[in-house]
């Protein structure tokens, strides 16, 4: 009993037992007012148009569609044989007493205002992926993936199934038991291990490893010369995250025996309730290990997947007495977060640096959980990030965490090329750097030499969700690493590649409940809500006439939308917020921008003015709103705002929005009483923006957010110089788009962003929200600076002015 135990202790040795209760908190359901559904209060001439249009809709392409015969998304889960009945359930005559159901399909749904719910949600957190939290019901689902992380942990199938029992308020389906079985059986035997720098398959059954030798893939990767099986005896450790040695340490040993003591109190409760108790020994099992060739690592565990045995990949650090070491602790007043260190716990759970995911909110600190697991592993350090902006972010924050000497970091950018000195250090590159197969410039062959010739100890993968498959198997193939830690905020993919991670780095170890941080005080407590613009007539039939893509250009330039921004941005420079207005269309953000005389950034704008003007944003009290196009999507660190305001995004890109949303998540001011940050998405009615808009949602709602919609500023036409507010006005509104678009210079305008998305190395994703396969060679990093250089402006009106206005007061002075 005692192993069992032992392993359910693993399990959730290192997480703490999280008491998150979210009664009275929002709900993700779209809240509507004054608005009813349907065209039927639509003049005649628009109901005319839209019907004529529904009949091109391809309803196949609305995820939401049911399927033949059901009346609505709930009865097929009712009704006795339809695909996914739940009534044929049993449920348990206590079954008030218990918080949690399941089903068929291994979908577990938590009551989570149940007494017992927060003692649940930590392990099933361990053992299943979190698929939706909002206030009241969570749901949790089982996966090969999630039971491979809980198996990583130290979990054995018994522990999982006995103690699912014991929460569940219906029987458990037989066809779960024995999936959580038959997983069981596999995983977690075979594991991939760098000792004394070389490749070693090991696993405690000799069945298993008969197997394994005998494979036709896998048996050919052995390293030929190394003919003998080593045996040795397993040795499980104990906690090991980083901090300086008189007072981290300290802190973390203490944290440790605090969850191990609430740990056993959680199984006192699992095995009271089986009548069992603690009385087997310890048992030390036999480890059998046979080397594979470098090079094959990747092959031999996508197919160790591929037989159902996916192989964990650890890191013994502090065995390893060949890679030098590097000089590197927390500093003394770095303290890690609760969340930081639970998430650190799961990867360094048994005293090795297991490879995973880690998955946070975004500006919930991502980058001191990789800041910490480098001062653990204290050996070289890769860090890929997005781009030139962020890499040297990155830099900044190592500095700012911890001791390391800044010489010991070097940047590997297309803006800049360092080396580290000593034996040991930290080098940070981009992906398309690292990837690149193109013809190089000597300065950068010789970095990539550098990079591929070095044993690393650590490669952090900064948002990992947004890289594609093939990028990640050149880099994970060329540049060694004995441990890998990819860290997000969206473990989500538009294009459904999401699952290659869990083979390509290894399974998600921990991931943060968004509300939970908020309630804490982590992350911003945001109000979320959807605008629906009218369009005009006008506008309207221009906008059918259109094709796709340039219908999103109406949509953006609706002079509803416009009025609704102003009126917006009106309101909360009044409430004293700082606001940033993301666009998508650089055509529209200039426009936007120039009228109302606020500063924009967009990927044409050089990097003195960029500083400049956000550093205006940051420290003026004149600058407070900030026009953004996708630059801003990622990394940028601007804690000031406290309002974001989105008026044309990327089609359904759930991931654009949330890293949007994150911008206001690390508002500085989120622990003032009551304070809430804003998130406003304007849609113009009835057009494609909506049903983009509600798909967009779908993460953030999975997570608990609220859109509330809202069809009606109330005294709008009140707003000084409202623009557009008369019939003139709008018509040449009208006119000025209708140019544009036979211009076609919008679409160049487009060109020119992504060009220089790509060429501060960033990736790029194409029209479906999708990471476009261009960025994955590095193909076109200096053909973009080209098209970049060729545009001049346009710069800031706002800015211009600004400047100005400071000569003058100069000269008067
Ligand atoms: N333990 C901590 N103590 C104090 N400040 C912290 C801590 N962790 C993170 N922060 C601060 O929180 C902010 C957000 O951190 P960071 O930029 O790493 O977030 P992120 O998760 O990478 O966000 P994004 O996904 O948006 O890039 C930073 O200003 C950082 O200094």
């Amino acid at each position: 009993m005692a192993s069992k135990r032992k392993a359910t202790q693993g399990a959730v040795k290192a997480s703490r037992m999280s008491r998150i209760s979210t009664p009275g908190s929002v709900t993700p359901r779209r809240i509507e007012s004054d608005y009813s559904h349907g065209p039927s209060g639509l003049p005649d001439q628009r109901n005319t148009i839209i019907a004529q249009n529904v009949q091109k809709l391809d309803i196949s392409s609305f995820p939401y569609m049911l399927s033949p015969g059901i009346i609505d998304s709930a009865s097929e889960y009712f009704q006795p044989g339809q695909k996914r009945d739940l009534t044929a359930l049993k449920l348990k005559p206590d079954h008030h007493n218990r918080p949690l159901w399941i089903d068929g399909w291994g979908k577990l749904t938590l009551e989570n205002f149940h007494p017992l719910a927060p003692r649940v949600q930590d392990f099933l957190t361990t053992i299943a992926e979190p698929t939706s939290r909002p206030a009241f019901l969570h749901e949790y689902r089982l996966t090969t993936h999630s039971l491979y992380a809980a198996v990583s942990v130290g979990l054995n199938p018994k522990d999982i199934i006995r103690t699912l029992k014991l929460f569940l308020k219906n029987e458990m389906p037989p066809n779960v038991i024995a999936y959580i079985t038959h997983c069981g059986k596999s995983y977690g035997k075979v594991k991939i291990v760098l000792k004394s720098n070389k490749y070693f398959v090991e696993t405690a059954d000799p069945a298993v490893l008969q197997m394994l030798l005998k494979d036709p893939e896998i048996g050919p990767c052995r390293v030929q010369n190394a003919e003998e099986i080593t045996t040795s005896v397993s040795t499980m450790a104990g906690l090991a995250i980083a901090g300086t040695k008189d007072a981290a340490d300290m802190r973390v040993a203490e944290r440790v025996e605090d969850q191990v003591e609430r740990n056993s109190r959680v199984e006192e409760v699992y095995y009271a309730a089986l009548g069992e108790d603690d009385d087997e020994d310890d048992v030390q099992d036999a480890l059998h290990a046979f080397q594979i060739e470098d090079e094959k690592v990747g092959t031999v565990a996508q197919r160790c997947l591929a037989l159902l045995y996916p192989a964990l990949q650890e890191y013994d650090f502090r065995n390893d007495y060949i890679n030098a070491n590097l000089e590197i602790d927390l500093r003394p007043a770095t303290q890690i977060r609760p969340y930081q260190e639970q998430g650190l716990s799961k990867m360094f759970g048994n005293g090795r640096a297991k490879s995973g995911i880690i998955v946070l909110p975004c500006g919930a600190g991502k980058t001191l959980v990789g800041v910490t697991a480098a001062c653990t592993i204290k050996k070289g350090v890769v860090v890929l990030a997005t781009s030139n902006m962020s890499a040297i972010q990155w830099k900044n924050e190592f500095v700012k965490w911890s001791s390391i000497n800044p010489d010991n970091i070097a940047i590997f950018s297309s803006d800049c090329k360092s080396l580290f000195t000593g034996n040991s250090g930290i080098i940070i590159t981009t992906y398309s750097m690292a990837t690149n197969s193109r013809e190089r410039a000597h300065e950068s062959a010789n970095m990539i030499k550098f990079l591929q010739s070095r044993e690393w100890g650590l490669m952090l993968l900064d948002e990992v969700h947004v890289v594609p498959a093939e990028m990640f198997r050149s880099v994970i193939g060329t540049i060694k690493s004995h441990a890998k830690l990819g860290l997000t905020a969206t473990l989500l993919r538009e294009d459904d590649k999401i699952e290659d991670l869990n083979f390509l780095i290894g399974p998600k170890l921990y991931e943060a409940n968004w509300m939970e941080l908020s309630q804490q005080g982590h992350i911003a407590t945001v109000q979320c809500a959807e605008v629906w613009c009218p369009m005009s007539t006008e506008f309207y039939e221009e906008y059918m006439k259109a094709n796709a893509r340039n219908r999103s250009l109406f949509c953006v330039m609706n002079p509803s939308k416009f009025q609704a921004c102003q009126y917006l941005i009106n309101y909360h420079e009044n409430r004293g917020d700082k606001i940033i207005v993301f666009s998508d269309s650089v055509y529209a953000l200039e426009a936007y921008a120039r009228k109302l005389m606020r500063p924009y950034l967009y990927g044409g704008t050089g990097n003195a003015e960029r500083q400049e003007i956000l550093d205006l944003f940051r420290n003026s009290q004149h600058c407070n709103t900030l026009f953004l196009s996708k630059i801003g999507d990622t990394s940028l660190d601007l804690p000031e705002a406290t309002c974001l305001i989105q008026i044309s995004s990327q089609y359904g890109s759930r991931r654009q929005e949330a890293q949007r949303l994150g911008r206001i998540l690390r508002a500085k001011r989120r622990s003032e009483e009551g304070f809430n940050a804003f998130f406003y998405s304007l849609v113009s009615k009835d057009t494609v923006e909506m049903v983009f808009s509600s798909r967009r949602q779908a993460f953030l709602a999975d997570q608990g957010y609220a859109f509330k919609v809202i069809t009606h500023f109330k005294n709008i036409e009140k707003t000084p110089d409202l623009a557009f507010a008369t019939p003139e006005a709008r018509h040449e509104l009208l006119q000025k788009v209708i140019a544009e678009l036979e211009s076609k210079s919008w679409k160049q305008e487009e060109e020119r962003e992504s060009a220089a998305l790509l060429a501060d190395g960033n990736l790029f994703y194409g029209p479906d929200g999708k990471p476009s396969r261009t960025a994955v060679s590095g193909a076109g990093d200096r053909s973009a600076k080209k098209i970049v250089k060729r545009k001049s402006g346009p710069h800031s009106d706002f800015f211009r002015s600004l400047r100005r206005e400071n000569e003058r007061r100069k000269k008067l002075a």
